[in-house]
């Protein structure tokens, strides 16, 4: 299982070095939250932040969009150098759109859905998604308890990509921990993005090698 950290819990005054760290210590991606104090009561990481950790490290970063109008805002992450934008489904007037922007710019195109949003509302989008990423709590803020229910929800959902011949990489984000972690594993998700229970973690060596199946 590949892990991204969720850099919504890092000490941000010593960002680069917490992500240089992390980075020796063999995580896979960068997970960047964009939150506009509009769709969430809360403030995520600017272009610039995306800009600056694309200088010091050549690991992926994944921006998750959790705003408004995210269509209007591609542009500037891609040219701050993300390689994946991931927007929330239920901010999407026009999902092919915006999915097929994010992939004309030579990006992957993430989709998240939020705990309560069906898996089904999106299996007409699925030809144009290169990443689907199951919401484990209400997008907007790090360090809540994970939705268990979720689990059902991927399992569902695994089925169904299955059945319609699909093999789109799955992640799960929000309240991702050691208490969790085997169950995503033997529902067969392939990357989890984990904020608190890394950064927050004393032994963070350790830590990545429980959750990359040590
Ligand atoms: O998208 C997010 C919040 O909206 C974060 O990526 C997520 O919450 C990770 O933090 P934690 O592991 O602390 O829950
Ligand atoms: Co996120």
């Amino acid at each position: 299982m590949k892990i991204s950290a969720s850099i919504l819990a890092a000490d941000t005054a010593f960002l680069g070095k917490e992500v240089l760290e992390l980075e020796k210590l063999g995580i896979d991606f960068i997970h960047v939250d964009v939150i506009d104090g509009h769709y969430a009561n809360n403030f995520g990481f600017s272009p610039k932040t995306v800009k600056d950790l694309r200088r010091i490290t050549d690991l992926p970063i994944e921006v998750h969009l959790e705003i408004l109008n995210p269509e209007n805002y591609v542009e500037i992450f891609s040219e701050a150098g993300a390689d994946i934008i991931i927007v929330q489904f239920d901010t999407c007037s026009h999902p092919l759109r915006i999915l097929r922007k994010i992939k004309a710019l030579g990006k992957k195109a993430g989709v998240a859905l939020s705990p309560c949003v069906s898996f089904e509302s999106l299996r007409w989008c699925l030809n144009d998604v290169d990443y689907l990423l199951f919401m484990s709590v209400e997008p907007g803020f790090g360090g809540q308890n994970f939705e268990t229910f979720t689990i059902d929800k991927i399992k569902l959902a695994k089925v169904q990509l299955k059945e319609m011949g699909f093999s789109i990489p799955i992640g799960v984000d929000g309240g991702v921990n050691l208490g969790n972690i085997n169950l995503l594993r033997e529902v067969g998700v392939d990357i989890v993005v984990v904020g608190s229970a890394l950064f927050l973690n004393e032994n963070k060596e350790r830590f990545i090698f429980q959750v990359k199946g040590g």
